[in-house]
């Protein structure tokens, strides 16, 4: 791409900046210098480690049905518009023009970071922010260039975070006063009413996934680590499947814990930290991560500290069930240095399976795949989502990140099935979910049984072990697996009552039907026939 389309309709430092107040932006501070500001605006409280501990009020969690992808000429054909919810570019430049207004009168703070960790495809980033403690986030998240490489730095994407910006619905054109503005032909983004920081993270993410795929690298929803062989292996999964938590394995090298490219080199890391849920974070069941949480300049978002002793206390809930923990990769003792992996050996997808009826593993053949890949499926309980019920609640999300991915499934679909295909990669489905029952009824899988059953995929073990094929969903799962009660591996012996597991098992077969039905008109046979069987349009073929 030429310079001049790079930078083009950037947003001004100058209309943002004026020289007369230049005073007032902060720019590239480093951690200290955060953590003094935010303590002296009054915007947290250091907990007793160093860590800055903040609370985002209303919003605790991505607001997904405030973001919007401006239509214009070039995002017209490119985004899939089922997916998004558009924004004309009047209604785009009004709000920008009272964004700059609103900044006029702010104290600024600005990060120059890179997003990519392979050099062909980083992407110089400027991130805007009106907290101090959003720019240690983002510092703490992205990749931190040389101070050399800050002088002349030209940024390619900007975002602006102004929390206490409040967009006015008739005006902008937005549902509520929380926006999440993307316009990607500019390579803005604007993000108002709301503090949640993983806003910023994740508009970065989306913007790399609308570019990356036209340089033919695959933008990937995933977590990724390194075994002592060199193998790599990627963690696909939705919000809440075990990305961080399982990525972070003391026995293998962290590449990332959530956003990840794949191209002609091998993987990639997009960041350069990681941003772990605290709830009920144990230390000895995550060691790594709770060392990562209770240190300096770590960011805690909605985390519940003591007033007196400011020690966290993880297992309150009262802020938020999606507390979090904002770090460095560097805060992680086996991180990689580079955030780049040779091509990965093996594809793990996450699901949390609240209905209890998938296996904790099984090995998916490519077509298999590609069927889950573009399902993404998992479920959310209680707790999560403000207002569920006791009922689980299916969640079907493509490519395992429906609201990063804005172009259509078959761009990512096709990207990841012939690097399947390329380096000849085993590919697994994992369920961290429920065993013994529905959530309410059964328990979590424990963590340690997840570990010891990827330990044994990741080996390359596994795979040439005996397996059973599921009546259902066809998969090849495990009989035995070392260190792990085989009765784990048949979910239907777990539960008390096994008719009751068919039943639920044909619900959720046909909550995959009548998903996958938007597919089939993009996919080859093969990848339909990887469909749950047991339901009339199938029996019918
Ligand atoms: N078997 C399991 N595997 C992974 N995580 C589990 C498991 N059982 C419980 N958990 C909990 O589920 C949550 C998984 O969240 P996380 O790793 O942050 O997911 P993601 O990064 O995919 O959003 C963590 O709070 C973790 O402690
Ligand atoms: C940062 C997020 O990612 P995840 O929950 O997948 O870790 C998020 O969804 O806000
Ligand atoms: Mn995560």
């Amino acid at each position: 791409m030429r310079a001049a389309s790079v930078f083009m309709g950037l947003i001004s430092m100058a209309e943002l900046f004026p020289t007369s107040s230049s005073q007032r932006v902060r720019r590239n501070l480093l951690e200290a210098e955060l953590v003094e500001y935010g303590v002296r605006r009054g915007e947290g409280k250091l907990a007793a480690s160093g860590a800055f501990v903040v609370e985002t009020g209303q919003h605790t969690g991505r607001s997904v049905q405030d973001k919007y992808i401006v239509r214009d000429a070039e995002t017209e054909g490119a985004i899939w518009w089922d997916n998004a919810r558009g924004m004309t570019e009047e209604e785009f430049d009004r709000l920008l023009a009272d964004f700059i207004s609103f900044a006029r009168h702010k104290e600024l703070f600005v990060q120059d970071l890179y997003a990519g960790a392979e050099k062909g495809h980083q992407l110089k980033t400027r991130i805007v922010t009106e907290h101090a403690w959003q720019s240690l986030f983002i510092r703490n998240l992205l990749r931190r260039p040389e101070p050399s490489e800050l002088e002349g730095f030209l940024p390619e994407f900007t975002v602006v975070d102004l929390p206490s910006f409040r967009a006015a619905p008739l005006y902008h054109g937005t549902r509520s006063e929380t926006v999440i503005a993307c316009n990607f032909t500019k390579r803005i983004v604007l993000i108002g009413g709301t503090s949640y920081a993983g806003e910023i993270k994740k508009s970065v993410f989306s913007f790399l996934n609308y570019i990356l795929p036209g340089k033919n690298v695959m933008p990937m929803h995933c977590s990724a680590n390194v075994g002592k062989d060199g193998n790599s292996a990627v963690f696909f999964g939705l919000s809440g499947t075990g990305k961080t938590t399982l990525s972070a394995d003391p026995s293998r090298e962290l590449l990332g814990d959530d956003e990840h490219g794949w191209s002609d080199n091998g993987i990639f890391n997009f960041e350069g930290g990681c941003y772990a849920k605290t709830i009920r974070l144990s230390k000895s069941a995550e060691p790594q991560i709770w060392a990562a949480s209770n240190r300096f300049a770590t960011v805690l978002e909605n985390v519940v500290i003591d007033p007196v002793s400011r020690v966290p206390n993880f297992d309150d809930n009262r802020l938020a069930e999606n507390a979090r923990s904002a770090y460095p990769l560097d805060a992680i003792a086996n991180a990689s240095a580079t955030g780049t992996a040779g091509h990965p050996k093996n594809i793990v997808m996450l699901t949390a399976d609240a209905f209890g009826v998938l296996p904790p593993i099984a090995k998916l053949t490519p077509s298999q795949a590609m069927y889950h890949f573009l399902s993404g499926f998992t479920a959310k309980v209680a707790g999560t989502e403000k207002g569920m019920g006791p009922e689980p609640q299916p969640t079907f999300s493509t490519c395992f990140g429906a609201p990063f991915m804005p172009r259509h499934p078959r761009v990512y679909g096709n990207l990841l099935r012939n690097l399947i295909a390329q380096h000849d990669v085993d590919c697994w489905l994992v369920n961290t979910g429920w065993t013994g029952g529905k959530y309410g009824e059964g328990t979590r899988i424990p963590i340690k049984v997840t570990r010891a059953l990827l330990e044994a995929a990741l080996s390359g073990d596994l795979k040439d072990q005996p397996m059973r094929t599921d009546p259902v969903f066809g998969f090849a799962v495990p009989v035995a697996v070392a260190g792990v009660d085989p009765k784990l591996l048949t979910p239907r012996e777990t539960w008390a009552d096994p008719q009751a597991y068919d039943a639920m098992t044909a619900k959720l077969a046909q909550m995959f039907h009548d998903n996958f039905a938007k597919f089939a008109p993009y996919v080859d046979s093969d990848v339909l026939k990887a469909s749950p069987v047991g339901h009339p349009s199938v029996a019918a073929e």
